[in-house]
């Protein structure tokens, strides 16, 4: 796989954004005509730069809305293009972009077009340069890539192709399977993007909402599979115009995109049953191992622990770290973390085979997490995830590591817990690429996103999950003004009212719920006086659907980090997303 990256996918200036390019490991790049014109460097200093760098100029888009136009705008567009050509020569770029015109075609004739492009195709190929040509999902007249493609058939030459992008195609529900009835020496050049449904005019869609693949809802892996088994064995290049992307580090940006095409590739080999391209087999973790809080004094996550009814497991023989444990809920408290308050800092997952999730990792370019293991420990393996949340992969289901442990008493107080779900939350600036992190690196599910309305606003939430639901990771994207949201653990208990009765009596105080909200809840499902008085007394949040119920409340914050302790009755699938409000309300004060 050669791949590719579109210049206007990064922000900066060309030359920032062709290290970053280079930096992640991309082989080539497109290069849109605005990137080049802004930059002070001439195009022989880029194509040094990029000589040097070991990047290959893919691409160049010089100009636009250039066919299906009357004799003297064409001609006016002739000495245009032999302007472009030369600065195409002198940066070294021999295949040039040329979209569908979307502003000046007057004329929906193919005949007209194709004689044209052909023309236009003549005097490149004087210069050595190949045309390839791009259905926008946009133009005036030609929209459908089975459309340009008849075009260029008409106007019969050898350096004129085509250009696929998945976008135009998918964006406008275009069936992508007959890509594979075209000759795939005549697919001059591939782009991809994905992008999340949207009711949304196609041209605001595609110039801001555009997402690297893995990260929306195209069926990407499919397309690719078609334009490959027609042929092309050109690069895969990413063209992915998106607000968010253009405003943050181009390096963190590339690398992100890169792990998204190496994702990519690996899919669609395994789709179509090829070895090429492959990756470690994705592993779904079976389970949640530990969660690690950490901080430099955790003597308050110590006491709500306890007040919840975890019992204190131990301390590490030889670091500042503590274990408490409620059944399957293990909780590390970690406190090598100087000047650090309280925070939600890794998660231990359980999978089949850890080495191998470990190469994975490495191979889709995520970073590995660094953690202290001194002689005779078991070394923890794992990656850290766009946020800096630590993931751990642990195939000894916990054992070993757990005796590192000593001096406390499991068992003790009784409590019975699983981890529910882990909220990891995430910067707006790292939301889509933490979602590709989950599922491409650990082996989780995306369902729909949805949008929870909070104090500030409407807060997006993405939950990442195995399809038995061992693992549940949910992920909220945080507003700008209030980017260090406290991330939260959720603890399953079988009876959460006895759970909080007990909390209650050890001195643990709850978030506070409103009044108003039991009114509403009864108004809501007719509890119950009894039942909804049991609610409103312990400050329990409740909620119902057509597969079971979900009782729940949430501990106070304690620097960076809350816990939620969760009752699941019946199927009930969800995480009381209706009473998000109210309690993003409480915990704002
Ligand atoms: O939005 C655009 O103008 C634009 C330009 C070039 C492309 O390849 C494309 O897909 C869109
Ligand atoms: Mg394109």
């Amino acid at each position: 796989m050669h791949t590719s990256i579109a210049t206007v996918c990064l922000s900066g200036g060309l030359t920032q954004k062709l290290h970053a390019c280079a930096a992640a490991g991309f082989d080539g790049v497109e290069i849109m005509d605005s990137d080049l014109t802004a930059a002070y460097e001439s195009p022989e200093e880029i194509r040094a730069l990029c000589a040097r760098l070991g990047l290959r100029i893919e691409m160049f888009q010089p100009m636009r809305d250039v066919e299906g136009v009357d004799a003297e705008t064409f001609a006016d567009n002739l000495r245009r293009a032999e302007a472009k050509f030369e600065v195409m020569e002198r940066l070294g770029a021999e295949l040039l972009l040329l979209c569908s015109n979307v502003a000046t075609a007057t004329a929906d004739d193919d005949e007209l077009v194709a004689a044209q492009l052909a023309e236009l195709a003549d005097r490149a190929a004087a210069r050595g340069i190949r045309i390839a040509y791009e259905a926008l999902a946009w133009g005036r007249f030609v929209r459908d890539y089975r459309h340009a493609w008849r075009i260029v058939q008409l106007a019969d030459r050898p350096n004129l192709g085509l250009c696929l992008d998945s976008f135009h195609i998918l964006s406008l529900g275009l069936d992508p399977a007959p890509i594979e009835e075209i000759d795939g020496d005549r697919i001059f050049f591939l782009q991809l993007a994905d992008a999340p449904e949207m009711e949304l005019d196609v041209l605001s869609w595609s110039r801001h909402h555009r997402l690297f693949p893995g990260e929306g809802s195209f069926e990407l892996p499919a397309f690719l599979g078609h334009v490959l088994r027609a042929g092309y064995r050109g690069p895969l290049s990413l063209e992915v115009f998106n607000d968010v992307f253009r405003q943050t580090d181009p390096v963190a940006t590339a690398r992100h995109a890169h792990r998204s095409l190496r994702w990519l590739a690996d899919r669609a080999a395994v789709a179509g049953g090829w070895e090429q391209d492959r990756l470690e087999p994705l592993q779904p973790p079976r389970g949640v191992d530990f969660v690690e809080i950490a901080g430099e004094d955790l003597s308050d996550v110590d006491r709500l622990l306890q007040q919840l009814g975890f019992d204190f497991a131990g301390e590490h023989r030889s670091k500042r770290v503590r274990l408490w444990e409620a059944g399957e809920a293990r909780i590390v408290l970690n406190e090598q973390h100087r000047g650090s308050e309280a925070r939600l800092a890794g998660i231990g997952l359980r999978v089949d085979d850890a080495a191998a999730a470990v190469r994975r990792a490495g191979a889709i370019g995520a970073s590995e997490a660094f953690r202290w293991t001194l002689e005779g420990e078991q070394r923890l393996r794992g990656v850290e995830a766009p946020d800096g949340t630590q993931f751990f992969w642990d195939d000894r289901a916990g054992r070993s590591w757990r005796d590192e442990f000593g001096g406390g008493e499991r068992g003790a107080a009784g409590l019975r817990g699983w981890i529910d779900h882990v909220n990891v939350g995430a910067g707006w600036e790292h939301f889509d690429e933490a979602v590709l992190f989950a599922t491409s690196v650990l082996g989780l599910t995306a369902e729909t996103s949805s949008e929870l309305p909070g104090p500030q606003g409407l807060v997006r939430s993405q939950v990442l999950r195995t399809p038995d639901g061992a693992v549940r990771l949910a992920c909220n994207l945080a507003p700008p003004s209030a980017p260090e949201m406290p991330r939260h653990l959720a603890i399953r208990v079988e009876d959460a009212a006895a759970t909080a009765r007990l909390a209650r009596a050890r001195g643990l105080e709850f978030l506070p719920i409103p009044s108003n909200y039991y009114d509403d809840l009864e108004a809501r499902f007719a509890l119950g006086p009894e039942r909804i008085g049991e609610l409103r007394e312990l400050g329990l949040l409740y909620d119902r659907d057509a597969h079971g119920s979900f009782v729940h409340f949430y501990t106070p914050t304690l620097g960076g980090v809350f816990l939620e302790i969760v009752e699941r009755r019946g199927g009930y699938p969800g995480y009381g997303a209706a009473n998000a409000p109210v309690r993003l309300a409480a915990q704002r004060g």
